[in-house]
């Protein structure tokens, strides 16, 4: 084994006693951040964890409660690379979940410190990056794209753009994006990058906004060895420029296992080592093995491999308390307790604004408008180029449009009783079918829950900048479909009334939908649930309308579904329009009288329909906002 790697690469001193960078490159809090402020930032910060337990509820018996991670301690330093081993479920996520403030679920005791401060929620998704195992990329953006677009929305408005696109071509040379940084990143419709630069893309995405702290979870997962090499050569890199970094790692290649300073093994949720990456590793473990059966001739493995399969042989014969106990009892552990001690008696010494920057409020540094321009100006122009966003919001308007403009042509032109019918179902059929095409928009918030979920962990933007883009890019693509189509029926069908009011409440009835369908999406744990209530809700709904089942038959205890339905207002207003016009039939207002319409405006049930926009709209931030589909 290798000894000594850190001063072979020649970075500031490991030793916990030693210069604490943290301490004099706080960015200023008040004041303008300026691009060598966040450069600063990113000189990293000291990470010290203390007797850290966590407790959850076991869901396979929700009586019982167990405990991922049993008294860990560490501390990880600036410009060093931590790497965070042990076998498969060992508790290596969970601790970097915990230390990252990522945990959604579960009780956790003992102190995180960052700079010895106990660090509020928003600063950690502020000022670290968390580059999650499943990459979450907008794959129709290019790599260039994908990290200006972070670049802008995690950066103070005031920064110059120009300082962001420096932040962002420092980031492509740093991670070696530079050749394919005009490629698509790709979707499982679009081959994009390869897995290596999806991977190194990721990492830029946290790494754009200079974090102090890069924790990374199995960033080589999924890669071939040469690719791994090169994505933890550059993570090694990144270290060195001053960042604190810690990486989760599963059987690392001796290359890459190398590369880390130090390293936190865990075991069933407790420490089997922590220490330098030197040459007493293997005898550490060799110690600590004494008595284990089954283990590989020494002589046959590398380092790396050795160390591995004592920690994994232990964890598979029961026997992980011989070495978590060797530890505890060892004069590492010590020493190690030692130094926390001393590392937190130091770092007292903070200023007050250096404090005050540790409890910043908000994780979101722009403001609303500036997020909401952002997400228009890469995610619309983006969505509008990807047949799969265009082709099911406009395929549906117009095959209905068709529909009924060779089915009904001029059927508003016959004023006889016996055509009445024609002209009631070619109005009920032109708000039910927008009703139905709600589904449509049900993929656009679950399809990318995932990239959600992880955006807003990383303070990108508010709950409501993300619905408010979403909905309003609706809503425009919409009202530039629904002014022809409305048109396209209209005037062939020789309908009576305004047109103007046709087409209004055709695009609000659309708009209701987008709502509805937006809200059961945030609602539902999955598409399936999803695509089986909206259809359900809207035909509940279909039976209040007024036409299925006459207003005055309707019994009373049913009436209170018709007050809520959005259904019977688009329908209402398009019959009062159509049967009170100018050129209304002579048997218009019996029409109306028949189904309870006569008294009301079309404007007025116009007005009511606009209402459950609002409402809809509502209830999705609420659902967005509040139901966690995903715990951690
Ligand atoms: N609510 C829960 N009830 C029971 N066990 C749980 C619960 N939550 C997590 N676990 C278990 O906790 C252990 C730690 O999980 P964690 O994801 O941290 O492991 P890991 O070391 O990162 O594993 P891997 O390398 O496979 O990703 C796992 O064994 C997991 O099954």
């Amino acid at each position: 084994m290798e000894v000594g790697h850190r001063d072979a690469k020649g970075v500031p001193p490991s030793g916990p006693s030693g210069h604490i960078p943290y301490v004099d490159s706080m960015p200023a809090i008040n004041g303008k951040e300026s691009d060598s402020d966040q450069a600063k930032a990113g000189a990293g910060m000291l990470v010290t964890f203390d007797n850290v337990t966590y407790t959850v509820v076991n869901s396979a018996n929700k009586k019982e409660k167990i405990s991922l991670l049993q008294g860990v301690s560490g501390y990880f330093q600036p410009g060093q690379l931590n790497a965070l081993m042990g076998p498969s479920g060992s508790g290596k996520t969970t601790l970097l979940d915990v230390l990252a403030g990522r945990k959604t679920t579960g009780k956790q005791e003992g102190a995180v410190l960052y700079g010895g401060v106990q660090p509020s929620g928003p600063f950690l998704r502020r000022y670290t990056g968390y580059v999650e195992q499943f990459d979450t990329l907008l794959g129709n953006l290019t790599v260039r794209e994908n990290l200006q677009y972070t670049a802008e929305l995690k950066a103070r408005v005031s920064l110059p753009l120009a300082d962001k696109v420096a932040r962002v071509e420092r980031s492509l040379r740093q991670l070696g994006l530079e050749t394919c940084q005009n490629v698509l990143v790709g979707t499982p419709a679009k081959r994009g990058v390869s897995g290596g630069q999806l991977k190194r893309t990721n990492i830029g995405l946290a790494l754009v906004t200079s974090p102090l702290v890069l924790f990374l979870d199995e960033p080589t997962t999924g890669l071939d060895s040469y690719t791994s090499q090169e994505v933890m050569d550059t993570v090694a890199e990144l270290a060195r420029t001053g960042i604190t970094v810690c990486a989760t790692i599963h059987s690392p290649t001796p290359h890459v296992f190398r590369l880390f300073d130090r390293l936190f093994v865990i075991l069933q949720g407790r420490t089997a080592y922590f220490g330098p990456n030197n040459s007493d590793v293997v005898p550490f473990f060799q110690r600590a093995a004494q008595g284990l059966d089954g283990l590989s001739e020494r002589s046959s493995l590398s380092d790396v491999e050795y160390m591995t399969d004592i920690v994994v042989q232990s964890d598979r014969q029961g026997r992980s308390d011989a070495i978590t106990d060797y530890y505890a009892a060892s004069d590492l552990a010590a020493q190690n307790r030692e130094d926390l001690g001393r590392l937190a008696g130091v770092l007292n010494d903070l200023t007050p604004s250096q404090r005050e920057y540790l409890a910043v409020k908000r994780a979101t540094v722009t403001p609303s408008w500036f997020g909401l321009k952002t997400l228009f100006k890469y995610r619309l122009r983006a969505d509008l180029k990807d047949p799969l966003f265009l082709l099911p919001r406009v395929v549906d308007k117009l095959l209905i449009g068709f529909i009924l403009f060779t089915l009904y042509w001029h059927v508003g032109k016959d004023l006889s009783e016996q055509n009445i019918t024609n002209i009631v179902a070619v109005l009920f059929m032109w708000t039910v079918v927008v009703a139905y095409s709600a589904s449509a928009y049900i993929p656009a918030i679950l399809m990318e829950r995932p990239l959600f979920i992880r955006e807003r962990s990383d303070g990108l933007f508010r709950v409501v900048t993300y619905l408010g883009f979403k909905l309003l890019e609706e809503f425009s693509v919409q009202f530039i479909l629904c002014l022809p189509i409305s048109a396209m029926v209209f005037y062939p069908l020789e309908l009576s009334g305004s047109w103007a009011l046709f087409w209004l409440v055709y695009y609000f009835t659309t708009l209701v939908g987008i709502s509805l369908g937006y809200f059961i999406a945030a609602l539902s744990p999955n598409m399936d649930v999803a695509n089986a209530a909206l259809p359900l809700f809207i035909t509940i709904f279909l039976f209040f309308t007024g036409l299925l089942i006459r207003w005055v038959d309707t019994p009373w205890y049913w009436r209170w579904v018709g007050y809520v339905n959005f259904l019977r207002y688009s329908w209402g207003a398009l019959m009062i329009n159509q049967f009170q016009g100018a050129n209304a039939i002579y048997l218009g207002s019996e029409v109306l009288e028949y189904f309870a319409l006569s008294g009301y405006a079309a404007w007025q049930f116009f007005g009511y329909l606009t209402i459950f926009v609002v409402v809809f709209s509502f209830w999705a931030w609420l659902a967005l906002a509040f139901i966690k589909h995903v715990v951690r």
